[in-house]
């Protein structure tokens, strides 16, 4: 369960950054001196970055780490209340090590954020180390598993070797050695590219519960004096769930290829190769907020599906949105880590596409857009014509809405810079702009890899249900998001008319396979924890037995009216 965990576990962060940021930025020297205890939980570690005062804005970080060549160590130190480490998992009661990320000063300069081991409590009995406090923040929306902890260092002193000096260094005298580049010191990218696949974990995992669910529990009158329905006939039930469905084939084979692409591009990175990094930068961020915030919404889709019980922690939706609603937010804030795609990747590559260089990897549309904006456009410059069963044309038109979008946003950078505003303010003032079109480049990449998924797929059987889910989820979001391809010209009122249409005709086809489809996640009830989502459907004798164990059963008289009610009813 180490490596996907079901519920938020203290160890997370010394299983999913602490031991990555070693094996990532640590020499073979400290591999040796840190690793090897570390995987054997002698040293247990957390990864603190984050202060109560700035997480997203990492050069805003102020804790220092000021070398002193006298004594050959580093001096660690929370200058002020905002410095104080806050958030990092495992930090406030569990870890008795952290990686703390503090600027460093060296010979009077300051070379920005680098990575330092720094023992926190004692190895044999946990107790603080001198000018370390420690603690836990207190309670949380959920993760009530985790100890997340704040970290105050008042002058911490720990040896030159506990800087983590794979890429940058410090020599004894004190003189600092450039790491090969700026970007590895960032890290992050490893959890990034492994939070896309906890959104389709999520993902399956909520709709297999709604979706089952939706087949046992009968309610109300489809046909009058005949019996009651399965809700999963309703048409609006499977417009709410069989989307989340399909999103969740898409995001599972979108996780395998950023896991495939994550392993290939930090290979590269490992053989001295930085050449990939800005895509991969780029990809993670954008998919890990896409994916997330599309996750989030629809665990919320499929608990209120379920009605009454969706909101009793007895189906376990509760407990998945409340784990699973901090990935928008922790290892970089969505909306700033889809600025991140489009500044530093999208609107950086439409520059260069449009001065004619030729574009590689996820962005080699926009070299094809490019090209396209030199060639006169057609007289009718209306839409082409739609296909709603033609899964390649669809991905062509969401290649051409993202071309678009980047090209709206690059273009609205440049009027704000005509009215004369700074580079900063220009960027600000299409930060809106942005976003819509990292969203859009990552929807693209989205249906491209499901539908180039599809091409792997030999039996039949299983390419022709996939092909339904992936049109499904295609056309679901050109509805979504029909403003987009009008606006661009890409859509008329009429074919969004047609989309509408085939959308109910696609949930009628998919409903004879939407339990089957749910069960190929092979989820089984231990790892659902739902007693809506039973393997065995058999919900409401498992919910009465449920009910009966809850801790106020315990007694048939609750000790509050003895304490409480009797009291006050003697005083009316
Ligand atoms: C050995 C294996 C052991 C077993 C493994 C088990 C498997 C896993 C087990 C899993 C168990 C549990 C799972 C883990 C649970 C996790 C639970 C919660 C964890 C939460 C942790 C955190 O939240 S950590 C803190 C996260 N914080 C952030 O992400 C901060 C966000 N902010 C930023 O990243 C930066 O501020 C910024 C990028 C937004 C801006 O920074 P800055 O202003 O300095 O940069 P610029 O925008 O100017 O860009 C400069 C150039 O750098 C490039 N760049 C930026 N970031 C990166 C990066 N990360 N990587 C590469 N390159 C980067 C950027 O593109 C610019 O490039 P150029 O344009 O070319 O100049
Ligand atoms: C459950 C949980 C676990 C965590 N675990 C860890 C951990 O183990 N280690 C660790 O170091 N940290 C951890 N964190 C902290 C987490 O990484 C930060 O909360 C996260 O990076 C967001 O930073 P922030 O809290 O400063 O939010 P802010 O950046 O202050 O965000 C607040 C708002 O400001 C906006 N904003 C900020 N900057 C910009 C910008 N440039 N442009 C536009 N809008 C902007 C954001 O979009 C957001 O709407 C954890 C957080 C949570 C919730």
């Amino acid at each position: 369960s180490c490596v996907h965990p079901d519920r938020p576990e203290p160890l997370d962060l010394h299983l999913g950054m602490f031991l990555p940021t070693l094996l990532n930025q640590a020499t073979p020297e400290q591999m040796e001196r840190f690793f090897t205890p570390a995987w054997n939980l002698r040293i247990i570690g957390t990864y603190a970055q984050t202060e109560m005062g700035h997480g997203t804005h990492l050069r805003g970080l102020e804790t220092t780490a000021t070398f002193d060549p006298s004594t050959q160590e580093f001096v660690l130190h929370s200058p002020t209340i905002s410095s104080i480490k806050w958030w990092p998992g495992g930090l406030g009661k569990t870890s008795n090590h952290a990686i703390v990320l503090a600027q460093l000063h060296t010979q009077g300069r300051c070379h920005g954020l680098h990575a330092f081991i720094v023992p926190i409590r004692d190895m044999d009995t946990h107790v603080p180390l001198p000018g370390v406090v420690v603690g836990d923040i207190g309670p949380k929306f959920g993760f009530s598993e985790v100890d997340n902890g704040f970290l105050k260092l008042e002058h911490v002193r720990i040896p030159l070797d506990n800087m983590l000096m794979k890429f940058a260094k410090v020599e004894p005298d004190g003189t600092y050695v450039k790491p090969p580049s700026a970007k590895l010191t960032y890290g992050m990218v490893f959890i990034r590219s492994m939070i896309v696949g906890q959104s389709a974990l999520a993902l399956a995992k909520s709709c297999t519960i709604a979706i089952r669910y939706s087949a046992v529990r009968h309610q109300s009158e489809l046909r009058p004096g005949e019996p009651e329905p399965q809700i999963l006939n309703y048409q609006t039930q499977q417009h709410k769930l069989f989307p989340v469905l399909a999103a969740a084939y898409a995001f599972t084979f979108v996780g395998q290829y950023m896991k495939d692409t994550y392993r290939r591009i930090s290979g590269d990175i490992h053989a001295g190769d930085y050449s990939q990094l800005p895509e991969l930068h780029a990809l993670s961020a954008g998919l890990k907020a896409f994916t997330t915030w599309a996750a989030n919404a629809a665990i919320e889709v499929c608990r209120m599906s379920c009605g009454g019980h969706g909101y009793s922690r007895s189906s376990a939706l509760p407990d998945i949105y409340v784990e699973f609603t901090p990935t928008c937010t922790y290892e970089g804030e969505n909306t700033v880590m889809m600025l991140q795609t489009a500044s530093r990747y999208l609107v950086k590559s439409y520059r260069q596409a449009s001065v004619g260089q030729r574009l590689q990897g996820s962005v080699s549309y926009l070299s094809e857009a490019a090209a396209q904006r030199l060639r006169p456009r057609p007289v009718s410059g209306g839409a082409a014509p739609l296909s709603t069963q033609d899964l390649l044309s669809l991905v062509h038109l969401y290649q051409r809405r993202a071309a678009s979008l980047v090209e709206l946003a690059a273009k609205s950078i440049q009027q704000e810079l005509q009215r004369g505003r700074s580079q900063e303010e220009a960027w600000n003032h299409s930060s809106i702009d942005l976003v819509r079109a990292s969203d859009a480049h990552c929807h693209f990449v989205v249906v491209k890899l499901f539908v180039d998924k599809l091409e792997q797929v030999d039996d039949a059987a299983v390419k022709a249900v996939l092909s339904t889910l992936a049109l499904l989820y295609a056309l679901k979001g050109l509805a979504d998001n029909s403003g987009d391809f009008l606006q661009a010209g890409l859509l008329t009122v009429p074919q969004a008319t047609r989309v509408s249409a085939r959308i109910k005709e696609l949930l009628e086809e998919l409903r004879p396979d939407a339990v089957a489809l749910v069960d190929a996640f092979d989820l089984n009830d231990r790892k659902l924890n739902s007693v809506l989502g039973r393997y065995d459907g058999n919900v409401y004798e498992h919910l009465y037995e449920w009910a009966r164990q809850s801790p106020l059963n315990a007694t048939e008289v609750h000790e509050s009216f003895h304490k409480y009610l009797k009291p006050l009813r003697s005083r009316l």
